[in-house]
């Protein structure tokens, strides 16, 4: 049965859409014939073994690897463009690596991203007390909690999370995909978001593309897949041979 939320989500514009794309390093593929959207304001979770090559679509998504074969649209420009000049189309990528720079404070590591300190405490407010702090004296939650506001303070209108939480604890975990979810729903921000905490992520995420050795092999609601996780695990994210 199609719930009207469902209809509604339908009816948004895609800001991310691949037809067919393979992808991967020089010549040689690692994925093949994707066909994946992100519509606005919703949440799309990416899952699969280690291997299955989901940072190789983000990386593609993110104009960063060019396609072998078929098109990736990213926030509907016809033509492709480079990490740098999706950005600033309204393009934020985010990956488990600590991209904040580690000598500067948190304030001024908002700053030189041209994002203001209030914006970001109105998404993260824990971070207002460690605005004076260096990056590098924050813990690793609290550094990807400084990550995602200088991300979603830029109002972006795709998202790109990859492995944003790796290593961290469930309970920061919970509260960096609790605001990534807020950001799709009140915001309208397309997220597609790579997680190995795979139960977490789907009670945050509207639908879900399974990956294995390079192809989308499973596509569903999360509430569905969520109602199947161990058979899925079991099938596809175990990476032994199915
Ligand atoms: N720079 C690279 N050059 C060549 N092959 C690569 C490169 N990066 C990744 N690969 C290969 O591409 C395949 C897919 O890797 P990818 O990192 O996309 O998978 P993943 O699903 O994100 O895995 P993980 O969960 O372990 O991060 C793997 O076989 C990997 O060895």
């Amino acid at each position: 049965m199609t719930t009207t939320a469902q209809t509604a989500t339908e009816n948004r514009t895609a800001v991310l859409e691949y037809e067919g794309v393979s992808a991967g390093y020089g010549e040689v593929a690692v994925c093949r014939d994707l066909n994946l959207t992100v519509r606005a304001g919703e949440v799309v979770a990416l899952i699969g073994a280690n291997g299955a090559g989901k940072s190789t679509t983000m990386l593609t998504a993110a104009g960063e690897l060019t396609p072998i074969a078929g098109s990736v649209r990213v926030l509907d420009q016809p033509k492709r463009m480079s990490l740098a000049q999706l950005s600033k189309r309204g393009l934020s990528y985010v990956t488990e690596e600590r991209s904040v720079i580690m000598g500067l404070t948190a304030a001024e590591n908002l700053r030189l991203a041209g994002v203001s300190a209030d914006d970001a405490c109105a998404i993260f407010p824990e971070l207002r007390a460690l605005l004076r702090r260096q990056a590098g004296l924050l813990s690793g939650g609290e550094q990807q909690m400084l990550t995602l506001a200088r991300a979603l303070a830029r109002k972006p209108k795709l998202l790109l999370a990859d492995e944003l939480s790796l290593g961290l604890a469930p309970q920061i975990v919970a509260r960096l995909l609790a605001v990534v979810r807020d950001a799709a729903t009140t915001d309208g921000v397309g997220v597609l978001l790579v997680e190995q905490h795979v139960r977490q992520v789907l009670e945050v995420a509207d639908r879900v593309y399974v990956m294995r050795r390079g192809r989308v092999i499973l596509e569903g609601p999360a509430s569905e897949i969520a109602a199947d996780l161990d058979a899925v695990q079991r099938a596809y994210l175990s990476g032994e041979e199915a």
